[in-house]
């Protein structure tokens, strides 16, 4: 099979179908423990979903993987990822999610018990230069994974990705599932919770055992380049000023920012807890779990701290360029409260920010080599 499918800012192709092909996906899927499942991994070459898939594939559960390496950062990384993910046989399937023929035939090679959906247009600034891909990705790309999910038979559980944006203008703290979420402060905060509704509609009708997770901004090695603690990194390194905003009335602005593998753990937790969805061929037949929990840290550290952080982990000093928060859709702070998933899972976020960074920070120098370079150990 060829096709073209159109990614929010390009076209490309790419090629899938065959048996070579269809064995490759089976192997990728196969089960190497009892009681294992086999995940769909959609945004695989993605920073949360390397991870995730290495962890599934690490304690014997069967990964497909989906990305359609789109250019919202350097796609070299995420390339540079799904050769990680192959060298521990995990293959990476490149397409788009609202390639529903694609979707289609992975689902009739491998009765997929689970999803884990992690592609999405990320990043909560972009949105203004670029709303369309949002609704790409967020919106359209969402329905039609449901759509597939919801005829498959059996039907996969869903986990997805939310994000804590959803809480926008929300002042009570620390967040709770259950406190307002109909105040977003960005277009990608609005197309998450968009899709905590429209997965709400496919658990009522159809029986699909869903859960959304909110994450708080997470950091950790093979991140985004998009994110401040990564920007800020590569500026401090090349010499670059960087860009802090400062919220109303000179206040810092504050993220419960949250290390990698606490989400990974919570995502585990989350596949492990899922239950079953009730449906097939698109029939409900009994009720299905509904969840959504907060994934965050519960300590929320202030930006010029995250720089003092990484300042001393590079040992070169920042150049600060501090400036009023523009109004592009951050919101001044977020705090998680986690009880809930801590009873549903046991999660419970083990990495302080100044451990998380040094982690970064090491692969960091590593991963661009930097580290033959005097003064940067
Ligand atoms: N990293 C965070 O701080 C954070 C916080 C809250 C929520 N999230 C959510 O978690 C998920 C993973 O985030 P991430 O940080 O790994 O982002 P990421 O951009 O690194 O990963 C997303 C991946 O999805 C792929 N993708 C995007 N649109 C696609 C489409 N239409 N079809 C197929 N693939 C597509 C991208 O190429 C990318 O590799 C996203 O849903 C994001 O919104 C992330
Ligand atoms: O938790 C979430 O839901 C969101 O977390 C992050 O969004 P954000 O918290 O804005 O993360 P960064 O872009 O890394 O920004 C972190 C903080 O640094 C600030 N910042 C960012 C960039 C910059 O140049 N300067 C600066 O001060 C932001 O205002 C924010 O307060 C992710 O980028 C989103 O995809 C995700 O959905």
């Amino acid at each position: 099979f060829q096709s073209f499918v159109d990614s929010g800012s390009r076209y490309f192709s790419a090629s899938w179908g065959g048996i070579q092909w269809e064995k490759q996906v089976r192997n990728s899927a196969q089960i190497h423990r009892s009681g294992g499942m086999s995940v769909l991994v959609t945004g695989a070459a993605g920073f949360v979903g390397t991870h995730v898939s290495l962890a599934l594939k690490k304690r014997g559960d069967g990964v497909v993987g989906l990305d359609n390496f789109n250019n919202y950062y350097d796609p070299s990384l995420k390339k540079a990822r799904k050769s990680l993910l192959n060298s521990h046989g995990i293959l990476v399937v490149e397409g788009d999610l609202n390639d529903a023929k694609l979707l289609a035939k992975l689902f009739d090679v491998v009765a997929f018990t689970h999803v884990m959906h992690l592609a999405a247009q990320a990043g909560v600034r972009y949105a203004m230069e670029n709303p369309n891909s949002y609704v790409h990705s967020n919106i359209a790309g969402l329905v039609t994974l449901l759509e597939i999910c919801k005829s498959a038979n059996p039907q996969p559980a869903v986990v997805w990705a939310s994000s804590s944006s959803v809480y926008g203008l929300n002042e009570k703290v620390p967040f709770s599932e259950a406190d307002r979420t109909d105040q977003p402060a960005s277009l990608y905060a609005a197309t998450k919770k968009a899709g905590e509704e429209i997965t709400h509609t496919y658990n009522h009708i159809y029986g699909l055992s869903i859960t959304g997770l909110r994450f708080f901004t997470v950091y950790g090695p093979w991140g985004r380049p998009d994110m401040a603690y990564f920007s800020f990194t590569r500026n401090i390194l090349q010499g670059k000023p960087i860009t802090i905003y400062r919220g109303k009335n000179r206040v810092d602005l504050a993220r419960d920012f949250t290390y990698i593998d606490d989400i990974v753990k919570g995502c585990l937790g989350s596949l492990d807890t899922s239950g079953k969805s009730t449906g097939s061929g698109g029939k409900k037949k009994g009720n299905a779990p509904y969840r959504i929990f907060n994934l965050g840290n519960t300590s929320p550290v202030k930006v010029p701290e995250l720089v003092n952080i990484l300042e001393r982990h590079l040992k070169v000093k920042a150049k600060r360029n501090i400036v009023d928060m523009p109004g592009n859709g951050d919101v001044p702070f977020t705090h998680a409260n986690i009880s809930l998933a801590q009873r549903e899972f046991g999660y419970k976020p083990t990495t302080d920010l100044q451990t998380g960074l040094k982690k970064f920070v090491r692969w960091y120098l590593s991963y661009y080599g930097y580290n033959n370079r005097k003064g940067l150990q």
